[in-house]
Order: C-alpha cells, then structure tokens, then sequence
C-alpha cells in the first residue's frame, strides 16, 4: 500500500472535562475519497479542526504526505498542502465572487496568493463555470445564497490543487441539482491527486462520493468500513439510536 497521505496517531482533545476526542487513530492513502460521519455532537468538526490547525490537540500526532503538522498553525498547514471548508462559510463584503477566487485565501485573511494573467482568468472563469456561479461573478460574495457560499468555498478550496481537501457539509444548502455536479468535480479532483476527507449528513451522496467512511461516536473512531457496510455495522447503528443510515437518508 502507499504511504498514507494523512495519519492521525491517537489524536485527543477536550474541551474542560469534555473528552470530545479520544484517541483517534486512522490513515488514508492518496487519492482516496473518505467519509467522516457520526451524529450530531460526536466531534467531527473538532477533528478537521485539530487536522487543519484551527486548534491545537492535547495528544497525539497528524502527518500529512510523511510530514509531522501536529500542532501547527492553519497557515502553516495549508502550506503543507491542506485546503478546507466551513460548515458556514463566511465571506468578505467588499469582494465580488470573482475577486474572493482571485484572491486565494481569504480565510486565512491573505491576498498573498493573488492570481494573475491571462491563464489565471481562465482557470477562474473555469471554476466559476464548473460551480455554477458565473451568473453571480460580479456580485459581492456576501450577497450570495447560503448554497452558493458552500459552492464557492469548494471552488476557493480547490482552486490551489491541494494534496488534502477536508470538506465540513460541503453539500448543505446547496440545490440538489447541483449535488451530483459536485460529486463529478470532487472526484476528479480525486483522480488529478487530491486526497479527500468529506463530512457529509446525505448518505446518498457519501455512498455515490466515498469508496470509505470512518465513523465517530462521543469522540471515539467505532467504524471504518466502506459506506455500504454501515447499516450491517452494529455500532453504527446503534450510535445513531435507530435512525436510519440507509441510502437517500440523512443521518444526523
Ligand atoms: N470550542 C469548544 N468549546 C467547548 N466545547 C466545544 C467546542 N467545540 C466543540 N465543542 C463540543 O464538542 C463536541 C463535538 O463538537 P463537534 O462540533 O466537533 O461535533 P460534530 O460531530 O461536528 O457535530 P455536528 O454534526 O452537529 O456538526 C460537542 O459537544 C460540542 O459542543
């Protein structure tokens, strides 16, 4: 097998007495399209934090393409190749949406990566196409649907070629029609060598996007199994109480 892209090594982090992450341990190998599910509260968005570098973890190590990051601030993580999403992402006010894709990496507050020329105009106008949001090219990016920030944040995400996109609710809010768009793109990414690490609550989309899910519950990895194995797997049924994670569900 190849080197994992990302490994995390018994990655823990509590918040007070809250043991929100519990030694979590799991690798995935280049090019590889993971799912990252469990119900509400289980600590999901806490592990792309402590990946990305939005906050620190207690114990523990991540590695990215055999570089050690754990601990490392999130622009210095995303110079080790990671790019990321918000559940909700914000935009600046007084940048048009082609603007925020010509400026990079507006989350990190930096016009440093500011695209130019002729064959950066293209890649923009190409990935204002690709995402549906050429119509809105000229508006302020704040001004957009919640849908369209989602969009533009993958577009923005992308945009860099990264080796690790993590993706938190990439497809909430925006218009079913453009769900299975998104999934082309996303898995062409995949095959130009980005490796992906998706939150997603649609388990349609996780089982037509994801070759594997790992699954957590209060905080600890129950499950790593491929997305049509998670209604056969007991722990994840029972920690999602009953609910359904069939397909077409959304499992919360
Ligand atoms: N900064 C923080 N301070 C204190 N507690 C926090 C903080 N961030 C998260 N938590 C708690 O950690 C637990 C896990 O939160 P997290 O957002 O990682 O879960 P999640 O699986 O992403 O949930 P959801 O599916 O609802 O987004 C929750 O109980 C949450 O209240």
């Amino acid at each position: 097998m190849a080197d994992p892209l990302l490994q995390l090594d018994g990655l823990s982090k509590a918040f007070g007495a809250h043991q929100v992450l519990d030694g979590i341990a799991a690798s995935i190998a280049p090019g590889e399209i993971v799912g990252l599910l469990g119900p509400n509260g289980s600590g999901k968005s806490t592990l792309l934090n402590a990946i990305s570098g939005f906050l620190a973890p207690d114990g523990g190590a991540v590695t990215i393409a055999g570089r050690d990051i754990t601990g490392l601030p999130a622009h210095e993580v995303t110079r080790a190749g990671l790019a990321r999403t918000f559940q909700l992402p914000s935009m600046p006010t007084r940048m048009t949406t082609r603007e925020v894709l010509a400026a990079g990496d507006v989350s990190a507050g930096s016009a440093r990566n500011m695209l130019r020329g002729a064959a950066q105009d293209q890649r923009i106008d190409q990935l204002l196409e690709m995402f549906r949001l050429s119509h809105v090219a000229k508006l302020p990016a704040s001004a957009l649907s919640g849908g369209q920030k989602k969009l533009l944040s993958v577009a923005l995400a992308l945009r860099g070629a990264p080796k690790l996109l993590c993706l938190d609710e990439p497809t909430a809010g925006v218009h079913p029609e453009l769900r299975s768009e998104m999934i082309t793109i996303l898995r062409r990414a995949a095959r130009d060598g980005t490796t992906l690490l998706v939150i997603e609550h649609d388990m349609l989309f996780i089982r037509q996007l994801c070759s594997r899910c790992i699954v957590l519950d209060r905080g600890q990895l129950i499950a790593d199994c491929a997305p049509e194995e998670l209604e056969k797997n007991a722990a994840v049924v029972e920690a999602y109480l009953g609910k359904s994670v069939e397909k077409g569900k959304t499992a919360r």
